[in-house]
This record gives structure tokens, sequence and C-alpha cells, in this order.
């Protein structure tokens, strides 16, 4: 069975799903906007000893000690080993529920039903699952996939714009590394307006084709991390302060910072730079950053997982629709990755 379910019912065809498995108890994570907005509408069809647990919402609650607090609650739930768990939420509580999940018990099975754009477009597919550490993204985690992942476009009605624009970076993305026309084709100017079950259906095929290739990533995987090296690092460094980053605000920068590096290493040309540029500046405009952040930033990247040693790897762009990996850069190149966008003209 193809684990994608793409809903136009969620919770008929949840209620299906689950006719389908046997279990001896579900137990049901979902953060404090998720609860609100999007369990009441499957809230009936789960049985009455199901476990719900709720916990803080957003990136800085992505850690072990929301785990802890996971894990206790499914401890004192005495959760045995054929426990159900779903993830009703987005990114952060399909990482880290999966997370607490595949380590409870050596592991147990679980079901991960996103509902941020973010979520559907990128993190339904591909089993990275995970927790931030010390003040880095994803640092501790695994790989493990769900039963099953069902996505309705039915939960995008209460997401706050700035969610679904968070989202709509990774789309961005999936062109950009695969595919020129499905990037053409984007109405960038009128961005909220799509049809969002035909580009989430694109996405996720984008996504399956090279995580089915290569779902360890050994190599071609690491694609997908194309303006993460420095996006990471930016979303790490301002999580605690008043210039907080979404995940694809975030990468959206680090887009085209190594955009940038793209023509600087592997003759991006200079047209599909600039491209690549206006779509993200017209979107997501610019933040400004002092002279002082800049060391922090790039002590980020030294951490991120596709470097090999002391050696900064990163995935580069031949031209838009054409990744590659595994292009050493210099910290001093990251310097003037990052004093590029500084620079760069909004109009
Ligand atoms: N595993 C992967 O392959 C993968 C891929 C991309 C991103 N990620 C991770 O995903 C995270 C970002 O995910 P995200 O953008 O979904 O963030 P998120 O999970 O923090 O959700 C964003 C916000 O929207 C709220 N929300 C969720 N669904 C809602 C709904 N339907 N209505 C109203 N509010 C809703 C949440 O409570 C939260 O406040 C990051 O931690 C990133 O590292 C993982
Ligand atoms: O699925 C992948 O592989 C990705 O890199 C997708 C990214 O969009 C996602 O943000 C992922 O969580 C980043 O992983 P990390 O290995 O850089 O922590
Ligand atoms: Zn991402």
């Amino acid at each position: 069975m193809d684990p994608v379910i793409f809903s136009t019912s969620i919770a008929s065809d949840l209620k299906k799903v689950l006719s389908g498995i046997s279990f001896s108890q579900l137990f049901v994570l979902t953060d404090q906007n998720t609860e609100q907005h999007c369990l009441p509408k499957l809230k009936s069809i789960f049985p009455s000893d199901t476990v719900f647990k709720t916990v803080s919402a957003g990136e800085k609650n992505k850690n072990l000690s929301t785990c802890t607090d996971i894990w206790s609650a499914m401890t004192k739930a005495a959760l045995d080993r054929k426990a159900l768990f779903i993830n009703i939420g987005g990114g952060v509580i399909g990482d880290m529920g999966g997370f607490c999940a595949s380590i409870y018990k050596r592991g147990i099975r679980f079901i991960n039903i996103p509902t941020t754009l973010l979520s559907q477009v990128d993190a339904s597919v591909g089993g990275k699952l995970g927790v931030d550490f010390e003040g880095l993204k994803n640092h501790l985690g695994t790989f493990n996939e769900p039963e099953t992942v069902m996505i309705s476009t039915e939960f995008l009605t209460t997401l706050p714009e700035e969610e679904l624009r968070s989202g709509y970076a990774e789309i961005i993305k999936h062109g950009l590394i695969q595919d020129k026309s499905y990037f053409e084709n984007l109405s960038i100017e009128n961005w909220e307006n799509q049809n969002w079950m035909e580009l989430i259906q694109h996405s996720v095929g984008i996504k399956k084709q090279v995580v089915t290739s290569d779902p360890k990533e050994a190599g071609l995987r690491k694609v997908l991390n194309y303006g993460h090296t420095i996006g990471h690092a930016f979303e790490s460094h301002f999580l605690d302060g008043p210039k907080h980053l979404l995940h694809g605000e975030a990468i959206a920068i680090g887009m085209i910072c190594e955009g940038y590096l793209s023509h600087k290493k592997l003759n991006l040309s200079a047209n599909e730079l600039n491209i690549i540029n206006k779509t993200f500046l017209s979107i997501y405009g610019k933040i400004s950053f002092a002279e002082s952040d800049f060391g922090p930033i790039l002590d980020l990247c030294l951490q991120d997982k596709k470097n090999e040693g002391s050696v900064l790897m990163f995935s580069l762009l031949k031209k838009i629709g054409d990744c590659s990996y595994n292009i050493p850069v210099s910290r001093d190149e990251i310097k003037e990755a990052i004093l590029y966008y500084q620079n760069l003209d909004l109009s």
C-alpha cells in the first residue's frame, strides 16, 4: 500500500485506516494549536480509551525536554508495543512525535497527519525524525517511516498566512532542485491563491522519488537540503529572539545565499540567480542583522550533517532544476554569501 493517502474526507478516511490496523491503544499527539483547530475534525472517531497529549507549539519546544514529557505520558498510560501513535500537527509534531514513538520500548508504530502546508509538501515523506539539541537543528534523530501519512487540505483553512508562506518555500525548493517547469509554473505574484492539493501532490512526488532512491541520505537525498546549511544556521541563531524565523523563512534566506554560492562555484547563470533572488525577496522580503551575528551563524554551519570532518559540504544548483551535492565550501565563502544577501537591493 502507498503509505501516503490524499484525503478529501479526513475523518472517514482515518476511520477506514484504523479499521485496517490492529492496535492495543491509540496515543494522539497535538500541540496547543492543532488541539484547537485540527483535533475536533477527528475526535469523534477515536475509541474512548484513546490517550490525548498536547504540548506547547513551535520550534522552541522541539527538544528533549518535550520528548521527556511525551514519554512520561506514554509510560503513565502504560502503552504497550502494540499501541499506535498518531501525530496531528506540523513538522515539529511529526518530527518529534515520530521520534518519541520510534524510541519508546524500542519503537511503536505511528501515523502522521500533517496539518501545515510545510509538513504536507515536505516533512510528510522520507522518515526523517528528530529534535533540536543545544541549539542545533534536528541534531538528535533517526530515520523511520510512519505506517501511513494522511494529507488533507481541510486543515489549511485555519493555518495562519505566515505559516502557509513558510511552507511555500519548500515547494519552491522542490522546483529549484529537480523540476524547472514546476518552478516556472508557480505563480509567485499570487502565491496565496493556489490549487494546494495539486502542488502538494507534485511536491510529494518529487520528494518520494528522491528518498526512494536514497532513503538514508548517502548521496542524492542531499539535494533536498538545498538552502538548509545556511538556512538552518539562521533559524537556530534567531530562534529565541525577537527576529524569530519560521523554517521556510530561514531556508528562503538560505536558498538566496546558496544560490550565490551556486553562481560562484557551479556557474549557475547570473540570470537564474537573479530570478531566484527576485522570487524569494518578493515573497519573504529581507531581514537585517548585525556584523555580530556573522560569527555565530558561521559556527552553526560547522555542525551541518552533510559536512565531512572539517569540510563544509553544500548542495548547490548547476542550473534551475539541477542540483549537485558534496560541494566543498570554505568559511570565507559562506561569509561572502551572507554578505551578498545583506547587500541585495529589495527593488
Ligand atoms: N522531517 C522532514 O523531512 C522535515 C521536512 C521539512 C521540515 N521539517 C521540520 O518541520 C518543522 C517545521 O514545520 P512546520 O512549519 O509545520 O511548523 P510547526 O509544526 O511548528 O507548525 C507551525 C505552526 O502552525 C500551527 N498549526 C499547525 N497546523 C495548524 C492548522 N491546521 N491550523 C492552525 N494552526 C496550525 C502549529 O501549532 C505551529 O504553531 C521544522 O522543525 C523543520 O525542521 C522536517
Ligand atoms: O528530507 C530531507 O532530506 C530534507 O533535507 C528536507 C528538509 O526540507 C528538512 O528541513 C529536513 O528536516 C532537514 O534535515 P537535516 O538533515 O538537515 O536536519
Ligand atoms: Zn526543510
